[in-house]
């Protein structure tokens, strides 16, 4: 079975209570659960983890490249200036893996510092302002493309 590693960074494991007015109500564990379920309909098994260490989600960059597993990523704050990251996120789709880099709010649309992602140069592709629905259509990219 394909294997998607759903990988969230820092402060999303607050989701449900964390500036509800951006993010949301649905916590971290129902996107968990709703990931699951969402891979499950294209047939692909969705391991979803959070971080909030920069070398924790490194090295699961070089795990999905070792592994042959997909990437859906929220990078979260990381997104804008984690070049490690970056340089990580490279090595995923340069073995010809697929990397959708997401976000649940647009971050275009908001602070000047969020209009940069130092992640999407390296990405495969980019779905952002959908809420819980961005991180559907990224496995749903993945489902089609696997
Ligand atoms: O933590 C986050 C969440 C986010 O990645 C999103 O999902 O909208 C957007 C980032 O700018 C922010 O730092």
């Amino acid at each position: 079975m394909t294997t998607v590693l759903v990988a969230n960074g820092p402060n999303l494991g607050r989701l449900g209570s964390r500036e509800p007015e951006k993010y949301g109500t649905t916590t971290f564990d129902e996107i968990a659960a709703l990931c699951m379920q969402w891979g499950s309909e294209h047939g692909l098994e969705a391991v979803v983890r959070q971080t909030d260490d920069e070398a924790e989600l490194v090295h699961w960059m070089h795990r999905a490249v070792d592994d042959g597993w997909h990437v859906v990523l929220n990078p979260a704050a990381f997104t804008h200036y984690e070049y490690a990251l970056r340089d990580a996120c490279a090595l995923v789709t340069g073995a010809g893996l697929t990397l959708m880099e997401i976000h649940l709010t647009n971050p275009h649309a908001r602070e000047e510092f969020r209009h940069t992602s130092v992640i999407s140069g390296v990405a495969t592709g980019v779905i952002a302002g959908l809420g819980v629905d961005s991180y559907r259509l990224a496995l749903d990219a993945i489902g089609s493309r696997a």
